[in-house]
Protein backbone atom coordinates (compact mmCIF):
# COMPACT_ATOMS: atom_id res chain seq x y z
CA UNK A 1 0.00 0.00 0.00
CA UNK A 2 1.44 3.74 -1.00
CA UNK A 3 1.72 5.49 2.42
CA UNK A 4 1.07 8.58 1.37
CA UNK A 5 -2.41 7.53 0.08
CA UNK A 6 -3.77 5.28 3.37
CA UNK A 7 -5.75 8.38 4.72
CA UNK A 8 -7.51 9.11 1.31
CA UNK A 9 -8.75 5.32 1.37
CA UNK A 10 -11.61 3.83 3.53
CA UNK A 11 -12.12 0.03 4.85
CA UNK A 12 -14.13 -1.75 6.83
CA UNK A 13 -12.70 -2.96 10.11
CA UNK A 14 -14.74 -5.75 11.73
CA UNK A 15 -15.35 -6.27 15.32
CA UNK A 16 -16.82 -9.74 16.72
CA UNK A 17 -19.49 -7.76 18.98
CA UNK A 18 -22.70 -6.22 19.28
CA UNK A 19 -21.65 -5.19 22.43
CA UNK A 20 -21.85 -1.27 22.30
CA UNK A 21 -18.96 -0.98 24.98
CA UNK A 22 -16.81 -2.98 22.60
CA UNK A 23 -17.91 -0.85 19.61
CA UNK A 24 -17.15 2.71 21.56
CA UNK A 25 -13.93 0.83 22.38
CA UNK A 26 -12.69 0.47 18.51
CA UNK A 27 -14.00 3.59 17.64
CA UNK A 28 -12.32 5.48 20.81
CA UNK A 29 -8.98 4.07 19.28
CA UNK A 30 -9.17 4.63 15.82
CA UNK A 31 -9.56 7.96 16.68
CA UNK A 32 -6.54 8.34 19.03
CA UNK A 33 -4.68 6.61 16.43
CA UNK A 34 -5.57 9.94 14.19
CA UNK A 35 -4.66 12.03 17.27
CA UNK A 36 -1.04 10.54 17.03
CA UNK A 37 -0.47 11.32 13.47
CA UNK A 38 -0.71 7.74 12.49
CA UNK A 39 -1.54 7.77 8.58
CA UNK A 40 -4.06 5.09 7.72
CA UNK A 41 -6.98 4.70 6.16
CA UNK A 42 -10.85 6.03 7.82
CA UNK A 43 -11.73 2.88 9.64
CA UNK A 44 -15.58 2.20 9.15
CA UNK A 45 -16.52 -0.09 12.57
CA UNK A 46 -18.88 -2.56 12.03
CA UNK A 47 -19.81 -4.94 14.50
CA UNK A 48 -21.07 -8.78 13.46
CA UNK A 49 -22.53 -10.83 16.40
CA UNK A 50 -20.09 -13.81 16.51
CA UNK A 51 -19.87 -17.16 18.52
CA UNK A 52 -16.93 -17.56 20.47
CA UNK A 53 -16.96 -21.02 21.40
CA UNK A 54 -16.07 -20.76 24.89
CA UNK A 55 -18.52 -20.77 27.72
CA UNK A 56 -20.51 -17.85 28.64
CA UNK A 57 -18.32 -16.95 31.31
CA UNK A 58 -14.90 -18.07 30.63
CA UNK A 59 -12.36 -18.74 33.41
CA UNK A 60 -8.82 -18.24 32.83
CA UNK A 61 -6.71 -16.45 30.18
CA UNK A 62 -6.57 -19.20 28.35
CA UNK A 63 -9.75 -19.13 27.47
CA UNK A 64 -11.09 -16.11 27.41
CA UNK A 65 -8.10 -15.50 24.70
CA UNK A 66 -9.69 -18.47 23.08
CA UNK A 67 -12.76 -16.40 22.88
CA UNK A 68 -11.34 -13.56 21.30
CA UNK A 69 -9.35 -15.37 18.68
CA UNK A 70 -12.84 -17.66 17.51
CA UNK A 71 -14.63 -14.31 17.12
CA UNK A 72 -11.62 -13.13 14.94
CA UNK A 73 -11.57 -16.21 13.01
CA UNK A 74 -15.37 -16.44 12.28
CA UNK A 75 -15.30 -12.97 10.81
CA UNK A 76 -12.03 -14.37 9.06
CA UNK A 77 -14.23 -16.71 7.63
CA UNK A 78 -16.50 -13.53 5.91
CA UNK A 79 -14.07 -10.89 6.06
CA UNK A 80 -10.72 -12.17 4.63
CA UNK A 81 -9.18 -9.30 3.23
CA UNK A 82 -10.44 -6.93 5.93
CA UNK A 83 -9.36 -6.22 9.51
CA UNK A 84 -10.64 -8.29 12.16
CA UNK A 85 -11.01 -8.11 16.20
CA UNK A 86 -12.04 -10.15 19.07
CA UNK A 87 -12.83 -8.69 22.34
CA UNK A 88 -13.39 -11.22 25.40
CA UNK A 89 -13.68 -10.74 28.95
CA UNK A 90 -13.43 -13.54 31.44
CA UNK A 91 -11.83 -13.97 34.84
CA UNK A 92 -8.70 -15.35 36.34
CA UNK A 93 -7.85 -16.42 39.56
CA UNK A 94 -4.28 -15.13 41.25
CA UNK A 95 -2.87 -15.40 44.68
CA UNK A 96 -4.62 -12.25 45.89
CA UNK A 97 -8.20 -13.39 44.54
CA UNK A 98 -10.34 -13.70 41.16
CA UNK A 99 -9.64 -10.90 38.58
CA UNK A 100 -11.06 -9.50 35.69
CA UNK A 101 -9.53 -10.03 32.45
CA UNK A 102 -9.87 -8.65 29.06
CA UNK A 103 -8.14 -10.12 26.02
CA UNK A 104 -8.15 -8.51 22.26
CA UNK A 105 -6.85 -10.28 18.86
CA UNK A 106 -6.31 -8.85 15.96
CA UNK A 107 -5.84 -10.55 12.35
CA UNK A 108 -5.12 -8.21 9.93
CA UNK A 109 -5.40 -8.04 6.71
CA UNK A 110 -2.70 -10.34 5.63
CA UNK A 111 -4.35 -12.99 8.24
CA UNK A 112 -1.20 -11.98 10.92
CA UNK A 113 -1.95 -12.61 14.12
CA UNK A 114 -1.53 -9.86 17.21
CA UNK A 115 -2.96 -10.36 20.50
CA UNK A 116 -2.87 -7.87 23.50
CA UNK A 117 -5.25 -7.96 27.16
CA UNK A 118 -6.43 -5.11 29.43
CA UNK A 119 -6.23 -3.65 32.67
CA UNK A 120 -6.92 -5.98 35.53
CA UNK A 121 -9.11 -5.55 38.52
CA UNK A 122 -9.96 -8.06 41.47
CA UNK A 123 -13.01 -8.91 42.52
CA UNK A 124 -14.80 -8.17 45.25
CA UNK A 125 -15.66 -11.63 47.64
CA UNK A 126 -19.04 -11.47 47.36
CA UNK A 127 -18.96 -11.46 43.31
CA UNK A 128 -16.01 -14.16 43.09
CA UNK A 129 -18.07 -16.56 45.19
CA UNK A 130 -20.72 -16.18 43.15
CA UNK A 131 -19.16 -16.65 40.12
CA UNK A 132 -17.19 -20.20 41.77
CA UNK A 133 -21.07 -20.61 42.37
CA UNK A 134 -21.61 -20.87 38.18
CA UNK A 135 -23.19 -16.86 37.78
CA UNK A 136 -21.95 -15.02 35.19
CA UNK A 137 -19.88 -11.81 35.81
CA UNK A 138 -22.45 -9.33 34.58
CA UNK A 139 -24.87 -10.95 36.73
CA UNK A 140 -23.36 -10.42 40.03
CA UNK A 141 -21.85 -7.03 39.01
CA UNK A 142 -26.05 -5.92 38.76
CA UNK A 143 -26.50 -7.01 41.91
CA UNK A 144 -23.56 -5.82 43.55
CA UNK A 145 -23.83 -2.62 42.22
CA UNK A 146 -28.02 -2.59 41.39
CA UNK A 147 -27.33 -1.13 38.37
CA UNK A 148 -28.83 -2.81 34.78
CA UNK A 149 -26.33 -3.70 31.53
CA UNK A 150 -23.14 -2.61 32.68
CA UNK A 151 -21.52 -4.95 30.24
CA UNK A 152 -22.40 -2.59 27.35
CA UNK A 153 -22.09 0.65 29.72
CA UNK A 154 -19.43 1.26 32.65
CA UNK A 155 -18.38 -2.43 32.54
CA UNK A 156 -17.50 -4.32 35.86
CA UNK A 157 -13.92 -2.59 35.73
CA UNK A 158 -16.00 0.74 35.61
CA UNK A 159 -18.05 0.03 38.62
CA UNK A 160 -14.82 -0.79 40.76
CA UNK A 161 -13.07 2.12 40.04
CA UNK A 162 -15.70 4.64 40.25
CA UNK A 163 -15.77 5.63 36.41
CA UNK A 164 -12.11 6.41 36.26
CA UNK A 165 -11.46 3.22 34.24
CA UNK A 166 -14.67 1.98 32.29
CA UNK A 167 -14.83 -1.15 30.11
CA UNK A 168 -15.02 1.31 26.73
CA UNK A 169 -11.80 3.22 27.88
CA UNK A 170 -9.85 0.06 29.08
CA UNK A 171 -11.04 -1.99 25.56
CA UNK A 172 -9.90 0.87 23.50
CA UNK A 173 -6.56 0.14 25.08
CA UNK A 174 -6.31 -3.28 24.08
CA UNK A 175 -7.24 -1.95 20.91
CA UNK A 176 -4.26 0.34 20.40
CA UNK A 177 -2.13 -2.58 21.97
CA UNK A 178 -2.99 -4.20 18.92
CA UNK A 179 -2.38 -1.57 16.23
CA UNK A 180 0.82 -0.67 18.08
CA UNK A 181 1.98 -4.30 17.60
CA UNK A 182 1.42 -4.03 13.86
CA UNK A 183 2.62 -0.73 13.82
CA UNK A 184 6.10 -2.13 15.39
CA UNK A 185 6.28 -5.06 12.95
CA UNK A 186 6.74 -2.69 10.04
CA UNK A 187 4.72 -4.57 7.67
CA UNK A 188 4.49 -1.22 5.63
CA UNK A 189 0.67 -0.94 6.00
CA UNK A 190 0.43 2.18 7.87
CA UNK A 191 3.29 4.91 9.02
CA UNK A 192 3.64 7.05 12.01
CA UNK A 193 3.99 11.22 10.93
CA UNK A 194 5.15 12.26 14.08
CA UNK A 195 6.28 10.39 17.64
O1 LIG B 1 -21.97 -9.51 23.37
P1 LIG B 1 -20.60 -9.93 23.79
O2 LIG B 1 -19.55 -9.46 22.85
O3 LIG B 1 -20.50 -11.40 24.07
O4 LIG B 1 -20.29 -9.12 25.14
P2 LIG B 1 -20.31 -9.55 26.67
O5 LIG B 1 -20.70 -8.36 27.47
O6 LIG B 1 -21.08 -10.81 26.87
O7 LIG B 1 -18.79 -9.77 27.01
P3 LIG B 1 -17.89 -11.07 26.86
O8 LIG B 1 -18.65 -12.16 26.21
O9 LIG B 1 -16.61 -10.66 26.28
O10 LIG B 1 -17.59 -11.41 28.37
C1 LIG B 1 -17.74 -12.72 28.85
C2 LIG B 1 -18.52 -12.70 30.11
O11 LIG B 1 -17.78 -12.01 31.09
C3 LIG B 1 -18.60 -11.05 31.72
N1 LIG B 1 -17.91 -9.79 31.69
C4 LIG B 1 -16.65 -9.62 31.27
N2 LIG B 1 -16.25 -8.41 31.48
C5 LIG B 1 -17.26 -7.75 32.04
C6 LIG B 1 -17.43 -6.47 32.52
O12 LIG B 1 -16.45 -5.57 32.47
N3 LIG B 1 -18.58 -6.14 33.04
C7 LIG B 1 -19.57 -7.05 33.12
N4 LIG B 1 -19.47 -8.29 32.71
C8 LIG B 1 -18.32 -8.64 32.18
C9 LIG B 1 -19.95 -11.14 31.18
O13 LIG B 1 -20.71 -11.79 32.19
C10 LIG B 1 -19.85 -12.01 29.97
O14 LIG B 1 -20.85 -12.99 29.96
MG1 LIG C 1 -20.69 -12.67 25.79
Amino acid sequence: MDRRKARNMQEEIYVGSRNQAKLKAVELAIQELKQKGVDMPTFQVIGVDVPSGVAAQPYSDEETISGALNRCLELKKNYPASLCIGLEGGVQRNHEGLFVCNWGVLLDEHGKKYVASGARVKLPEEVAEGLDNGKELSEMMELYSKRKDIRSKEGAIGILTEGLLDRSTMFAQVTLLLFGQKLHAQDGAYSVAKM
